[in-house]
């Protein structure tokens, strides 16, 4: 019987409007579900020092997952870094000589990926990589490309930080945006798209809500109160109708 015990958020395009404001009513949800006793951890393509701080004035676990997976921090001190940085930099390096308008992005430091301008073609640039045999991958999160190791994705980051809470990834309901979610989609126990989501990204979540942006971020809180029941026996292949306005995708 899936038993949900956490919820891996996303965080631009799920709860701010792209790389802005967060959006306050859905933190207050947050932190009413940490209240009730849910992990609420956030896994997110920033800087995971930004996700902890986020983590630290709502009240939410205090284990964030960033670098689309590549770093866990647990406290101002503690980092798990996953992997080591140095090919994401030979690739910006061979990218930068090679392609015209490769730009880093103003970030916050990175410890394992390198960040950058959505300027120019994935495809092209993973061309260039996979001649050259570098294990890294671009992923696109709407708000900038990362050039990962290709070992990292968020999921992976996940399951390192809910092994330090005891919780499994099936436990987990995943709630995203955008690409860089799809490995949360297809890893944790449910999993819920938000409408910002383009149909490829819906196509791989359980279910996907209209609202974008925040407003959809409490439509999926929501629809998580609503369909708790339902959604475990899905989550166990038990058939069951789900009673709201969201599309069903699986
Ligand atoms: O930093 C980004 O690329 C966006 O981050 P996200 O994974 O929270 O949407
Ligand atoms: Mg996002």
């Amino acid at each position: 019987m899936m038993k949900v015990r956490a919820f891996a958020i996303d965080i631009d395009g799920t709860l701010t409007e792209n790389g802005s404001k967060v959006h306050l009513q859905s933190l207050s949800m947050l932190r009413a579900l940490e209240r009730s006793g849910y992990r609420v951890l956030f896994v997110t393509g920033r800087s995971s020092i930004e996700a902890y701080i986020l983590a630290m004035f709502l009240g939410t676990t205090r284990v964030a997952i960033g670098e689309n997976g590549g770093v866990i921090t647990t406290s101002p001190t503690e980092h798990i870094l996953l992997v080591d940085k140095g090919y994401s930099e030979r690739a910006y390096e061979l990218l930068r000589s090679r392609i015209t308008d490769v730009r880093l992005k103003p970030v916050f430091p990175r410890m394992t990926e390198v960040v950058l301008e959505r300027t120019f073609s994935i495809d092209d640039a993973m061309d260039i990589i996979r001649k050259e045999g570098l294990p890294v991958v671009i992923v696109d999160s709407m708000y900038a490309y990362h050039i990962n190791h290709e070992s990292i994705n968020k999921a992976v980051g996940l399951r390192v930080a809910l092994d330090n809470l005891g919780i499994r990834l099936e436990e987990c309901i995943a709630i995203g945006d955008s690409a860089t979610d799809i490995p949360l989609f297809l890893s944790c126990g449910y999993s819920i798209a938000i409408g910002n989501a383009d149909d490829e990204v819906k196509s791989m979540a359980k279910v996907s809500v209209k609202g974008k942006n925040g407003n959809g971020l409490i439509e999926a809180l929501q629809y998580v109160v609503d369909n708790m029941v339902e959604m475990v026996d899905d989550c166990n292949g038990i058939s069951s109708s789900s009673n709201n306005n969201s599309n069903s995708n699986k």
